[in-house]
């Protein structure tokens, strides 16, 4: 009996797993939950037999799960697995432990992935910031998006800036267009990386949750090498940041004062994300930023700033709420950085600055 029990336990877990993953829905997991129980409880054969035939049914299915996309535009974990072949790729690790995709080149049919997504007519919206010096990325910034981010989709781009005069006004594709938000030009670097997520936070608000479903949070020092598509488009997604994809946890650079609200222990973390890039179903980016704003605000109330500003924060946050898909740093490279052979397609990546020049 205890091993009856035991094997029962067992054979829950699997179904817990497979439920959990869409691999099979909750109604044919239930039937055969029941007909399983039944039979251990009473040795029966024939519902022994019965049970075998749903299981066979239920994991036959499993093969076919494919039921077409909300028409949200937000697609479920089975169904990612039609688009992802993550197997494509044994180099790099291309599923989380909590079973999210990691989007690397090779690892998805992006013809597929069109014909599904086109359809849906979605809009997507980029929010970029372009205070003091900074101004002088947009327009490189812009074209390249125009080239490569998700062509063919309807695209808003909202630039927030300090100086909307200087904000360039590029012809954009058909379906496009582009957004001056004024924003305070804060005295330091740090505090205008930080501010972004409560000025995004309000922005949703006030604005883009009416406009768009999916909204993209980007540095605006960076350029588009390469295609962009919808195999970005999750319900919240982060970028494994480019100097952290091959190091071991320890080296990451989290907060470690346990007196900021970014604070993550040693032998703590999944991955290290960057700040330069987040997105994701338009409402959750505006819980995500909220959240963020919170913890930054929480912090400097106790005179703290975080090592990484609101990067730390935003790793932080990734840690207790775990992101439904993650882009590999071919989506958040570096251009001063050589390619490693891990990396098959720089699609976009910093440009080369001046730091002090530009900060001040
Ligand atoms: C690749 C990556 O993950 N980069 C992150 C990293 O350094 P970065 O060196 O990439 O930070 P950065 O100087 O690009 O600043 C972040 C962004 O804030 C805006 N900005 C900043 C300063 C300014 O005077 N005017 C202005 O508009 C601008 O959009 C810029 O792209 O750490 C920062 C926080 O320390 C942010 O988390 C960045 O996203
Ligand atoms: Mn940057």
């Amino acid at each position: 009996m205890l091993a009856h029990i035991q094997h029962f336990k067992l054979y829950l877990n699997v179904l817990e797993l497979y439920i959990n993953t869409g691999k099979i829905s909750c109604h044919a997991a239930s039937c055969v939950l029941i007909t399983q129980q039944l039979a251990i409880f009473y040795s029966n054969v024939h519902i022994i037999i019965i049970t075998c035939v749903l299981i066979c049914t239920a994991f036959f299915c499993a093969s076919f799960p494919f039921t077409g996309l909300k028409p949200t535009g937000t697609v479920t974990f089975h169904e990612h697995l039609r688009f992802f072949s993550p197997c494509r790729r044994q180099d790099v690790l291309t599923v989380t432990p909590w079973l999210a995709p990691i989007v690397w080149e090779g690892t998805f049919d992006a013809e597929m992935l069109d014909s599904a997504y086109r359809p849906l007519n979605l809009t997507i919206g980029v929010t970029a910031f372009a205070v003091g010096k900074y101004t002088r990325f947009v327009r490189r910034f812009l074209d390249s998006a125009e080239q490569h981010f998700l062509r063919g989709y309807r695209v808003n781009y909202y630039i927030f800036t300090d100086s909307p005069q200087s904000i360039p006004q590029p012809q954009l594709q058909p379906g496009r267009s582009l957004v001056t938000v004024p924003v305070p030009g804060y005295p330091s670097w740090q505090e205008i990386s930080m501010r972004r997520m409560e000025a995004i936070n309000q922005h949703v608000a006030k604005q883009s949750q009416g406009q768009v479903q999916y909204l993209f949070c980007l540095d605006i020092d960076m350029v588009f090498h390469n295609p962009w598509g919808p195999e970005t488009l999750g319900d919240m997604v982060a970028a494994i940041h480019p100097g952290y994809f091959d190091v071991p946890r320890e080296l990451f650079p989290y907060e470690r004062r346990s007196s900021s609200a970014a604070f993550i222990p040693e032998g703590e973390g999944d991955f290290y994300y960057g700040g330069a890039v987040f997105g994701g179903l338009v409402e959750k980016v505006y819980e995500f930023t909220k959240m963020c704003h919170m913890t930054i605000l929480a912090d400097k109330a106790n005179g703290i700033m975080a090592a990484w500003q609101e990067e730390s924060h935003l790793n932080r946050h990734f840690l207790s709420h775990k992101p439904s898909k993650l882009l590999s740093p071919e989506y958040i490279w570096d251009d001063r950085k050589p390619k490693p052979p891990q990396i098959h397609l720089i699609r976009f990546s910093t440009v080369n600055k001046n730091y002090k020049e530009v900060r001040n």
